[in-house]
This record gives structure tokens, C-alpha cells and sequence, in this order.
């Protein structure tokens, strides 16, 4: 099956009759249902819902972190499940970025060897993978900090750091699971700002789970799910383009 659509656009992400069943003993929790969403090149996508209705089993599904019971999901024409586990492994690592609530950093490395590090896992040379980290941590707002450790950064300079990783190495999906989760509200807005700007401003497709209702109502384009559904698809901001810009976090 092809999932162009009928204008003959294939869409980055195409997710279709989705199920996954978390099996513990004899308990079985179905956590998505039948579940269908497409994703455009370029979209920046919120996820809602409340507390257990399968955002972050969505986001780890449709990622290929997590295998499914049921469906298919395709990510740039290649049909994710059809892969073997090595092939599918080797796709996330080049196609696919993750920004967790935790920052998940190696503590003993600095904000650029944190960053370089999926470049190097896929054959970047070092001297590249360095340049390309600097460029992307001065891209964050970040480029006086390369030499620190986790340690010596705040909170919202960390998540820049992760968002830094996620983005060094030109996933065609970053997938953002409560990425301001960890964050206070003035650190969480310069975090949104920044995701904002990358999606805008370079054409970064994000997926982004939130609690947050002002996080929500800011994003071009919202789902919501209930009882592992998606239940309503909305456009709480226009797409981009002749919006203010706004400026990016430093
Ligand atoms: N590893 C697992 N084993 C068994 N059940 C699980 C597992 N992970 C999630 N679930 C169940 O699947 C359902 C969906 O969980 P999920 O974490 O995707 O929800 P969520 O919307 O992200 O929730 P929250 O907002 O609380 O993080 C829940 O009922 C949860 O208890």
C-alpha cells in the first residue's frame, strides 16, 4: 500500500490502524486503538491528553522505539516494522531525534561531547562531528557553554543541550516527549521558543507530547487523544509565515 495522498504527496510520517497491547501476567492494557495520523514534512505536532491515554506509547510507536501488535507505520516512504531490528535501529539513529523530560546527559562529558555523540555513532569524523556540535550548540543559544558539563548548566541550558543532540544530525523527525516537563515556566518558554524557531525557521518536523495546556494552544497543529484514540485534530495557530519573528534564546 501506498500512502500518497490523492495530490500525489507522500507525507513524512503515515501512521495507520496502530495498536499496541503492553501485555504484564495476565493483564492486558491496550494502549493505542486503530490509530491513524499523518504527518507533513515541516509540521510542528502537539500531542494532549490526559495522564494514561497512550501519548507517550504514541510517540515511542510511531518512533520505532517500541514495536506495535497491529498497523503500519512509515516514515519517509520506508515502512518501519517491515524493517529487520538492526535495519530499524540503524534508521532511528539517522532519521530520528528524541528529547526526553529527563536530559538523559553523560555527566562526565561536556555540552559538545554530548552533542557529537550521535554523529560519531553513525561515522561522522571527529573533526566534523566537533564543528558540526559547536555550530549546532551556538544554534541553541549555547555556544559559550560548550566546554561545560551538565552539571555546570541550569536546567533550560541542559534541554538546549539535548535539543542540540537531537537536532545535530538532520533527523527528519525530532520527537519531544514533555520536553519543558522538568522545567520552570521561564525556562519552559525559552525551551518552546527555541523548538518553535527551529521548526520554523529550518523546517524542523517536530512531534511534541505536552501536559501543557499554554504550551497546546500555541502549537500550528494539536491532536488529542483519549483511551489510546486520537479525538480531535485542530489548528490552535496558524502555520507559520508572516507571524513576528521571534527571537531566538541566548
Ligand atoms: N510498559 C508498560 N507496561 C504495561 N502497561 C503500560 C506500559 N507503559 C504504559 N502502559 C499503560 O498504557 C497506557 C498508556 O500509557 P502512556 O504512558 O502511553 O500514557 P500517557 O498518555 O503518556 O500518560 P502520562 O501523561 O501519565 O505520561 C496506560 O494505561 C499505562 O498504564
Amino acid at each position: 500500500m501506498d500512502s500518497r495522498t490523492q495530490d500525489g504527496h507522500r507525507p513524512l510520517l503515515a501512521a495507520t490502524g496502530v495498536r499496541k497491547v503492553y501485555r504484564t501476567g495476565s493483564v492486558e492494557v491496550t494502549a493505542l486503538r486503530d490509530l491513524d495520523l499523518t504527518v507533513q514534512p515541516g509540521e510542528l505536532v502537539g500531542v494532549m491528553g490526559p495522564s494514561g491515554s497512550g501519548k507517550t506509547t504514541l510517540l515511542n510507536c510511531l518512533s520505532g522505539l517500541d514495536d506495535i501488535d497491529a498497523g503500519r507505520v512509515e516514515v519517509d516512504g520506508r515502512d518501519l516494522f517491515a524493517m529487520s531490528d538492526a535495519a530499524r535501529t540503524e534508521h532511528r539513529a539517522h532519521a530520528m531525534g528524541f528529547v526526553f523530560q529527563a536530559f538523559n546527559l553523560i555527566p562526565v562529558f561536556s555540552a559538545a561531547e554530548n552533542v557529537e555523540l550521535p554523529l560519531l555513532l553513525t561515522g561522522t569524523p571527529p573533526r566534523e562531528a566537533r564543528a558540526r556540535a559547536t555550530a549546532m550548540l551556538e544554534r541553541v543559544g549555547l555556544g559559550h557553554r560548550v566546554g561545560h558539563r551538565p552539571s555546570e548548566l541550569s536546567g533550560g541550558e541542559q534541554q538546549r543541550v539535548t535539543i542540540a543532540r537531537a537536532l545535530v544530525a538532520r533527523p527528519a523527525v525530532v520527537w519531544a516527549d514533555e520536553p519543558t516537563g522538568n522545567l520552570d515556566s521561564a525556562m519552559a518558554d525559552q525551551v518552546m521558543d527555541l523548538l518553535t524557531t527551529l521548526n520554523r525557521d529550518e523546517g524542523q518536523t517536530i512531534v511534541l507530547v505536552t501536559h501543557d495546556e499554554a504550551i497546546g494552544r500555541r502549537l500550528p497543529r494539536l491532536v488529542r487523544m483519549r483511551d489510546g484514540r486520537l479525538v480531535s485534530d485542530t489548528r490552535p495557530r496558524p502555520p507559520a509565515g508572516g507571524t513576528p519573528r521571534a527571537e531566538l534564546v541566548g
